[in-house]
């Protein structure tokens, strides 16, 4: 293995290992998330390992699945071209190199997969596409399309756009959020390491790696840190808060070293490598999936206790008297946070009124809102059917 680690790694029973060989063979549709870690080094992209890689891909494409990539490594490929002597570090020389590298890695990912025959697609996307809804359907559009065609995508963030605050965080959190949107079966993350361990292998040489995860909870997140590598954005942290969103999305999500020989397929002839995140059932699907993927939501409500318990306990819906608060400035539709009153968040949901009308509703009983508004849409500012609970999400 390339990563240099010598896992310790402890032997799978039978029925995971089953269980792992059924995920895999039964994928049709597949996310692939390749790191910067893996795709680019101090001398900028491996095309080496690209092709690697993408001669992988175009043998599980004639075998009949459908692969969406998510390739990060514009900026580290930009680096070498722009002539930096090293990463960049303001946000517009950020951008400005991401500009410069990710024609060089769209470049290497087309003449990768021409003499195969396959066409690939750039699809460039920011937070804002996916946290509004009608962009988010037209991604899916787009993207469902391209499929339909035999085309492989081969997606990024938009990094000349997007300024810190709205950043997605990483291509991991946007490689869960595409695998729901594109109702995905499995989606592969490649690395520089072996998979998870249960403490950072770089200042644990004793680190063992964790082969099945069935849940994400506070005890697993303590292992990871969220320092990426030289090259790398979101480090472990953010690779565990993307399999939090695949799982919530009953989507199994595995880690693997990217860099080792014939991953992919050994992956699918059942070889148990990396770290398999399994999920224990879908818990959402359609708009709430979108809901609880969200990132990035519009504003905020606070509420009071009787309407935050109405919420939590209850399955109520939220009614103008139990919101004390309104932060932000939003349309109807817009996805707003819920919290109590001592900020704790409760949950995400989508209103059916915009702020400035909330401002004046806010604290009075449903039959007032035509008096105060001069029109009454519904009883409830937030629908149950377009809210989940935080601990869902
Ligand atoms: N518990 C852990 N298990 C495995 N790797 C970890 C852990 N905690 C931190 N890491 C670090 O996370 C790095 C991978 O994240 P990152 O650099 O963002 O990679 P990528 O470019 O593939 O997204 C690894 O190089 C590893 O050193
Ligand atoms: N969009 C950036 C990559 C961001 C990112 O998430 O990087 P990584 O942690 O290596 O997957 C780029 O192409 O350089």
């Amino acid at each position: 293995m390339e990563s240099g680690l010598a896992p310790k790694t402890p032997a799978l029973d039978t029925r995971e290992e089953d269980q792992r060989l059924t995920w895999f063979s039964r994928a049709r549709r597949l996310v692939i998330k390749i790191g910067s870690a893996v795709l680019t080094g101090p001398r900028g992209l491996n095309r080496v390992v690209l092709h690697r890689l993408s001669d992988q891909i175009a043998e599980l494409r004639e075998k009949g699945r459908e692969v969406v990539i998510v390739s990060s490594g514009a900026v580290a490929s930009g680096v070498r071209k722009v002539g930096l002597s090293e990463r960049p570090r303001t946000i517009p020389q950020k951008q400005a190199t991401a500009a410069v590298g990710q024609t060089v890695l769209m470049q290497a990912w087309e003449d990768a997969f021409d003499k195969f025959d396959f066409l690939t697609a750039q699809v460039l996307l920011t937070s804002e596409d996916l946290v509004q809804r009608h962009r988010y359907l037209n991604a899916r559009n787009t993207l469902q399309t391209l499929l339909n065609w035999g085309i492989i995508p081969v997606i990024n963030e938009n990094d000349t756009v997007v300024v810190e605050e709205i950043k997605f965080g990483d291509n991991d959190q946007l490689s869960a959020l595409i695998a729901g949107l594109i109702g995905a079966d499995l989606v592969i993350n490649l690395t520089d390491t072996a998979g998870l361990f249960d403490c950072d292998p770089r200042s644990h040489a004793d680190a063992h790696l964790i082969r099945v995860v069935h849940g994400v909870d506070s005890r697993l997140l303590a292992c990871a840190t969220p320092e990426p590598g030289s090259v790398g954005t979101g480090g472990m942290l953010s690779k565990l808060n993307a399999a939090k969103k695949c799982l919530a999305s009953g989507i199994p999500m595995v880690i693997a070293p990217g860099k080792e020989r014939d991953v992919l397929l050994r992956l699918f002839e059942g070889e148990s490598l990396g770290t398999l995140f399994v999920p224990q059932k879908r818990v959402y699907s359609g708009k709430k999936l979108w809901l609880a993927n969200l990132s990035k939501p519009l504003g905020e409500l606070i509420l009071d206790e009787g309407a935050a318990k109405a919420l939590t306990n209850a399955g109520k819906s939220l009614l103008p008297i139990g919101i004390r608060e309104v932060r932000g400035h939003f349309g109807v539709g817009a996805p707003v946070r819920c919290v109590d009153e001592a900020g704790q968040l409760i949950g995400i949901g989508l209103t059916n009124y915009k702020s400035s009308e909330i401002e004046k509703i806010k604290g009075r009983h449903s039959e007032e809102i035509e008096a105060l508004i001069g029109y009454r849409h519904s009883d409830e500012v937030i629908h149950r059917d377009n809210f989940v609970l935080a601990d869902e999400a």
